[in-house]
């Protein structure tokens, strides 16, 4: 776009840990998230991403409001075990409410899957600074994928003027922490092409205490565990998984064709996350 600056920097205040997660781990995680039987919510709605995803910690309303009265999801040991390393790094490297990204009653993950075809996107957006904390950290994992920020000087609104843009890579197995600037004054998206395969990534964020809440009874939320996860279990050669992890609810040739595939589609209108927030 004419007047638009591409930067090969990064936003300030973006931090990238390469190799913050070992094989192992990654394998753990894949199996204890990726089965079909999993609590993967159904976003299609919001139109704001094909990734299904997953969410652990205080139940949030798709108006980003904490919604009282309704159970937290707690989050399943090795996803627990990586924040509490991700809490622990943040610490390391001197960052603000560090320790509210560690299971706990403030800490909340967003698992994203990404469709093992390829082509997973999510719309440029900031995720809400009225129900999270100043430090987002996200792990990457199954494949390499590339981020676009845009700097939109701290508007949150999905239409906001990009003053620029920059690229960033988000190397497999790697931690980004996005602080600062690149939290607050930038958006950032994943297009279709920059997550060319399958991915999972996980996304710890801190709940301020002093976030919007809502009911249970007003809450508006569509985001129900779905009865059966439209996503299809990647093969176990896909996921980089040893072959034994089938057991853990794979999805064999028989059981996946009863399961539909999510509706991607093609974004007609604006995203709701732009009047949502994320
Ligand atoms: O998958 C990623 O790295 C980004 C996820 C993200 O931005 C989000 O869940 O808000
Ligand atoms: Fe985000």
């Amino acid at each position: 776009m004419a007047g638009r600056r591409t930067t090969s920097q990064q936003p300030e205040g973006l931090i990238l840990v390469r190799d913050f997660l070992s094989v192992a781990e990654e394998r753990d995680l894949a199996r204890e998230l990726l089965s079909p039987d999993g609590p993967w919510l159904d976003k299609g709605h919001l139109r704001f991403a094909n990734s299904e995803q997953q969410e652990f910690g205080p139940v949030i309303s798709d108006a980003m409001e904490v919604v009282d009265g309704k159970p937290e999801r707690p989050m399943p040991s090795a996803t627990a075990r990586l924040s509490a390393r991700v809490a622990e790094e943040a610490e390391r490297l001197g960052l603000e409410v560090s320790k509210g990204l560690a299971a706990g009653p403030d800490a909340f993950c967003r698992v994203n899957y990404y469709r093992k075809e390829g082509g997973g996107y999510m719309h440029k957006h900031m995720d809400s600074k009225k129900t999270f904390g100043p430090v987002i950290g996200c792990c990457s994992l199954l494949a390499d994928a590339a981020m676009t920020f845009y700097d939109t000087q701290g508007n949150s609104f999905g239409m906001a003027k990009v003053h620029r843009t920059a690229e960033v890579q988000l190397p497999r197995r790697s931690l980004y922490f996005m602080t600062g600037p690149s939290r607050s004054q930038w958006q950032h998206g994943i297009r279709k092409d920059q997550c060319p395969s399958e991915r999972l990534s996980l996304t710890f964020r801190s709940v301020l205490p002093d976030a919007p809440r809502t009911s249970a009874g007003k809450a508006k939320i569509q985001s129900k565990v779905q009865k059966v996860s439209p996503m299809k279990r990647p093969s176990s050669s896909e996921a980089g998984l040893p072959k034994s992890s089938t057991k853990h609810g794979g999805v064999g040739a028989k059981s996946a064709s009863k399961l539909k595939q999510t509706p991607t589609g093609i974004v007609k209108r604006r995203p709701a996350a732009a009047k949502m927030g994320l």
